[in-house]
């Protein structure tokens, strides 16, 4: 890709957005003025990815000021507005670890908000960039270097998920780079198609050879042995290394344990929560039963038909091969465990 996309980036007045509902058939961005708006873009997923949703909180901040500057509310309205951003998913941490950096400002007025929004953006961004290097010398010390990797992955990662480069996606990014990959199997990720839409999106940009496929195929294909390893991202990642991620996550990391085929996370610290002791303690977000009952706004399923809908799901950390943040990569199944390494 030539210039590096940005998911969220602040106009000097409000936010735009690319609508990531949108893609890949249409290139559009959402204007962002006020919490309402924001609030909807986040629910809806125009806005999506740990990462990409802690940014555009970040800068909701600013947003609820500027809103409230020109409505004239008291501070505890503005605080209320921002509560509302924090709220707006639950799974993923970074959304709230990023609005109470950015609070932590709050009482310095606007330039300081927005000066601590545009750190959480850059540090991001260099997170992803430390990570891709921390987690390709990982696949090629361990898993070989002596031909180009097949690496397995779910949802999307990339620069749409982040504050630019990726996570997962940054890994095979980096691979790629240094001319160490084959092929990249890209599981559709069903309901919402962040794989089949977003991630090929990205990947034919990058022209990054790959495959989508169903997630249905994804076991077979590792245990086939045509995947070296598979990576993904995280929405929580708890003490003891359980890792919630995009539904269909857990069987990717059952399968790759049953062909002894590593299974790596990545993410940055900021979606690590030592507060949280282990998965169990981890807010499923449950979506709509319609994303799941109909495409396209047509029914699919017979009338009758109840919808469930978890948006993510848990990987016990036993069986994390290797998780990748900023600061290297902990052996999450051999016992070094975020809550240990990571304080
Ligand atoms: C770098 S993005 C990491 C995760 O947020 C990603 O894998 C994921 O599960 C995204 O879910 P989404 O519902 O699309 O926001």
């Amino acid at each position: 890709m030539s210039q590096e996309l940005r998911a969220v980036e602040w106009t000097g007045t409000g936010l735009a957005l690319i609508d990531q509902t949108a893609l890949p058939h249409r290139t559009a961005t959402v204007d962002v003025h006020d919490v309402d708006t924001l609030v909807d873009a986040i629910r809806r997923l125009v806005v999506r990815g740990a990462p990409a949703i802690g940014a555009a909180g970040a800068y909701g901040v600013a947003i609820a000021l500027l809103q409230g500057e020109r409505e004239g509310w008291t501070d505890d309205e503005v605080r209320e507005a921002v509560a509302r951003v924090r709220e707006a998913r639950p799974t993923a941490v970074n959304l709230m670890v990023c609005v109470d950096r950015v609070m932590s400002r709050f009482d310095e007025g606007l330039d300081a908000v927005l000066a601590e929004a545009a750190a959480v953006q850059r540090e991001d961004v260099e997170a992803n960039r430390a990570m891709g290097a921390f987690g390709a010398d990982w696949l090629l010390e361990r898993v070989g270097a002596d031909r180009p990797l097949r690496i397995l992955t779910h949802c999307n990662t990339g620069a749409l998920a982040t504050a630019g480069w990726g996570t997962a996606l940054g890994v095979i990014r980096e691979l790629h780079a240094r001319g160490r990959l084959e092929v990249v199997y890209a599981d559709e990720t069903r309901p919402l198609l962040q794989g089949s839409r977003l991630t090929a999106w990205e990947l034919v940009h990058e022209g990054i050879p790959h495959f989508v496929q169903a997630d249905g195929a994804a076991a077979g294909t590792i245990l086939r042995g045509e995947v070296d390893a598979a990576i993904v991202g995280a929405d929580r990642i708890a003490a003891n290394g359980d890792t919630a991620n995009k539904v269909g996550t857990v069987g990717i990391a059952l399968a790759c344990a049953d062909a002894g085929v590593p299974f790596l996370v990545a993410a940055p610290t900021t979606t690590v929560d030592l507060a949280t002791p282990d998965g169990t303690a981890i807010h499923i977000e449950l979506r709509g039963e319609d994303e799941v009952l109909e495409w396209g706004g047509v029914r699919t399923a017979p009338a009758g038909s109840r919808g469930h809908n978890p948006a993510f799901d848990v990987t016990p950390g036993r069986l994390v091969t290797g998780l990748v943040t900023e600061r290297g990569v902990l052996e999450v199944s051999k016992g070094e465990l975020p809550g240990d390494r990571l304080r």
